[in-house]
This record gives C-alpha cells, structure tokens and sequence, in this order.
C-alpha cells in the first residue's frame, strides 16, 4: 500500500475511472470532519470485486499484480468466506432465511469493494454508517472513532493489527427490517490519533448486495441497490449543509438515536 500510494499523483491519476465508486479516488473527493476545511479528506483506490472475479482488465493496478500476485484475489475470496459465515449465523439467529445467498451472491455483480485507504497528515473521513452489508476493516494506526449507543459520545476504536474491526452497514439494516443497526463512525487525525505516524492506512472489504437487491429504505421508501449506491455516494461527497439536510449519510441512525434520547454530536 505505501509503495502504491507514495506514487506520484499523476501516476495514481491513471488508475482513476472517473468516478468515486472505483479505481483510485484522490484526496478530497468525499467531504471531510470539518466544515470549513472541506477538502482534507484521505485518498484511496477501491477494488470492483465481481469485476477481479472475472479477471476485468484495469480493475487492479498492475503494481500490485508484479509485487504481489494473486495476493488481492486471495484476501478478497477470504473476505467473501468471513462474511458468508457471519450472515449465515445471522441469518439463523434472527430467523431470516434469504440474507445469504440471494442479495450476497458473490458470483453476481454488485458493488462490493476492497477499499485501500490512505490518510496523509492530518486527512480524515466525515462520519457516516457504511451503505452495505458488512465491512472488515483492519488498520495498524488509531484514528477509527464510533458513536458510542448508549451515549452519542464519539469513541476511540483501539486499533489492533491481528483483529479486524466488522461493522454493519445500511443494507444490513434494512435486509433484516432495523432489527440490526448501522454504526456511526468517522476518522480523525487529531487528539489520540495526533501522536501517530504522518500517514495512516487502512484496508476495508466493504459488502454490498448484489445490484438487483430491493429493500425499504430508512424512510420505508422502497428502493433498488443501484440507486441507493448512487445516492450514498452523492452524500459522501456533498457539502455538510446538504449531509444534514436528511438522514442518508448516517442511514437513518442520527434519527434512531435522536428519538431515543441520545444526543448526537454531529461533529
Ligand atoms: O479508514 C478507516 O479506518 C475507516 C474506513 C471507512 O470507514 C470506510 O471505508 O467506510
Ligand atoms: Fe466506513
């Protein structure tokens, strides 16, 4: 990963497909924690994992081809293992028997990523819930911060280099009808996280159900994964005012918690 993003930008330029949902996405692109220092958000490089399945040409760099090969499709098929056993144990204990194999077929296309992040000095990442299922996230270096449910307070996610933090994203919550809920979480560069190195990376594996996928969404609108894909997006690179305007960027949780008395602190 260093070796990738220490590249010279016009060279990381090139992996670019012109759009934040794959290829390399440069700093700034999503919108960042503070309001009016909007562009100091992290870089990363997001990896189509159906299109590598199927050996789609520009889907992953060719420096990580040569360095490493196979090594990518490896930890993804691992991931793809990890978060079928985990809906599977789900799916059981909650006594919904379709989270697996129709909306999380990993030989369907769908907008399942391996996201490798890279946070230079003080870059950081705007809170938000993740759009899909269920993330693995792993990263040697303090910065992950969740809102803690039971008091709305931000709270530090100590980073351990062997365990890997798994969060439950929007679609999750949906596909089980709000009986599971989306974390809040951001990163930030500062306070505990200021002591750390210059850079901090960070690789997640982000489900998502496959594109077909209909659910209801926060406000019990009934919506298709394309779009909803399309509108989280768009959230994740709008300004702050917009972001507030409604509850897409944190998947309806600001709400959950505001009618249970948690007061959010936003910042
Ligand atoms: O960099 C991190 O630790 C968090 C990444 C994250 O929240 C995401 O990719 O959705
Ligand atoms: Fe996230």
């Amino acid at each position: 990963m260093k070796k990738y993003f220490s590249q010279p930008l016009e060279t990381k330029l090139l992996d670019s497909h012109g759009k934040a949902t794959r290829g390399y996405v440069g700093e700034g692109t999503f919108s960042a924690v503070e309001k009016d220092d909007p562009s100091s958000s992290f870089e990363h490089l997001a990896i189509g994992c159906h299109e590598l399945h199927q050996n789609q040409p520009n889907t992953l760099p060719s420096l990580f081809h040569q360095s490493h090969p196979g090594l990518v499709e490896r930890y993804i098929t691992t991931c793809e293992y990890i978060v079928d056993l985990l809906l599977s144990r789900l799916s059981s204990a909650l006594h919904i028997p379709s989270l697996l194999g129709s909306h999380h077929d990993h030989t369907q296309p769908s907008d399942s990523i391996l996201a490798l992040l890279s946070y230079r000095d003080h870059l950081n990442h705007q809170r938000h819930t993740d759009l899909g299922s269920l993330t693995i996230l792993f990263s040697d270096e303090w910065g992950l911060q969740v809102v803690s449910p039971s008091t709305g307070n931000w709270e530090w996610v100590e980073p351990q280099s062997q365990l890997a933090v798994i969060n439950v994203g929007d679609t999750l919550r949906f596909l089980t009808g709000k009986k599971l809920y989306s974390c809040i979480h951001r990163v930030v560069r500062d306070g505990r996280a200021g002591m750390e190195r210059k850079q901090r990376y960070s690789i997640a594996y982000l489900l998502r159900p496959g594109n077909d996928t209909v659910f209801r969404d926060s406000n019990e609108r009934e919506v298709m994964m394309k779009e909803f894909v399309e509108q989280k997006y768009e959230t994740y690179s709008a300004p702050h005012e917009v972001q507030d305007r409604d509850g897409v960027l944190t998947g309806g949780m600001e709400q959950v918690l505001a009618a249970a008395g948690i007061v959010q602190p936003m910042v």
